[in-house]
């Protein structure tokens, strides 16, 4: 897929790896609507794109994606103002043991509804011309870790929901490719929760572990994963693809034993 004139979605895109992905996709002469929940980080986000980008090449919306009628505005303005949507990207995550509903409403439900929205405006159902949705788990996914079981289970749900989505795509004939993406530990604002009380809930005494585990496993820069997601994005092949970043293997993929009856 080349990227010149394609429109993109982005949430959680005001920063970390939302914001990677954005910059990577204007660069490559996409317009991007950015969704994010923080307007400061937004604000100073917006003024930068529009610096290197140019006025117009980006929007900005102020949403939480757990408001459902925001979000559904959201891809209806983005709609409306660029004519269609090419690629979606439901990134926006929270790491939080104590409120950990929430965390199951930003990263698991917001994320559901974020599919079914692109979707709507993407797939040939619905008289679209298709397009690509990439969805934002972990590599928590992979692991058992004490320090962060809702989180785990949420990143879990995303992979699970990513691959049934895209073998429903497959067999409605959508149009839409539909992938996962998986990270190791990345350096951004989320992993500074780690210190936060407030945000482990009762795991915070585990948080040394948890320190000792990114220094196992190392941090990796926002730009890789960008490189990741640009490479599912341009890759008409994949659907239903599983993409890991880790600092020993790099950009690679899951390879699922196939099922015997
Ligand atoms: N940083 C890491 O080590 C890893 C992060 N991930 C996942 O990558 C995604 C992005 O994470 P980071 O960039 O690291 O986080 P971050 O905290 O640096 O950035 C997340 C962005 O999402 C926005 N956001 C948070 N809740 C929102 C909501 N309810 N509605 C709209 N926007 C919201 C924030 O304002 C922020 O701009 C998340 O899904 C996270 O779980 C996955 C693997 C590793
Ligand atoms: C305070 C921390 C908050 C959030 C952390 C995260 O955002 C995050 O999503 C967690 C990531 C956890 C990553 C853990 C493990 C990394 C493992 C490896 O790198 C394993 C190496 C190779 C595996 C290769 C393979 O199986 O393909």
């Amino acid at each position: 897929m080349a990227l010149t004139g394609r429109i993109a979605l982005v949430t959680g895109g005001a920063q970390g790896i939302g914001r990677a992905i954005s910059e990577a996709l204007l660069r490559e002469g996409a317009k991007v609507a950015l969704v994010d929940s923080n307007p400061e980080v937004a604000r100073e986000c917006r003024g930068r794109l529009e610096e290197a980008f140019g006025v117009g090449s980006s929007l900005f919306f102020e949403c939480d994606v757990t408001d459902w009628a925001k979000l559904q505005e959201v891809f209806r303005k983005t709609v409306k103002h660029f004519g269609h949507l090419d690629i979606a990207i439901n990134n926006a995550g929270i790491n939080n043991e104590k409120d950990w509903q929430k965390t199951i409403n930003v990263n698991l439900t917001s994320l559901i509804k974020g599919t079914y929205l692109a979707l709507e405006h993407m797939s040939r159902e619905n008289g679209k011309d298709g397009g690509v949705i990439i969805n934002v788990s972990s590599m928590a996914a992979f692991m058992h870790s004490p320090h962060m079981p809702v989180y785990t289970a949420t990143k879990y749900g995303v992979l699970g929901f990513t691959k049934a989505m895209a073998e429903a795509s497959a067999v409605g004939n959508f149009g839409v490719r539909i992938n996962v993406l998986c990270p190791a530990y990345v350096d951004t604002p989320l992993l500074q929760t780690i210190d936060e009380e407030d945000k482990m809930g009762r795991y915070f005494k585990y948080k040394e572990e948890l320190r000792q585990s990114m220094h196992t496993y190392g941090i990796l820069d926002p730009s890789l994963i960008a490189d990741g997601m640009m490479m599912i994005i341009k890759d008409g092949s994949l659907n239903g693809a599983v993409m890991k970043i880790t600092a020993s293997k790099g950009i690679h993929f899951q390879n699922d034993e196939p099922m015997s009856a």
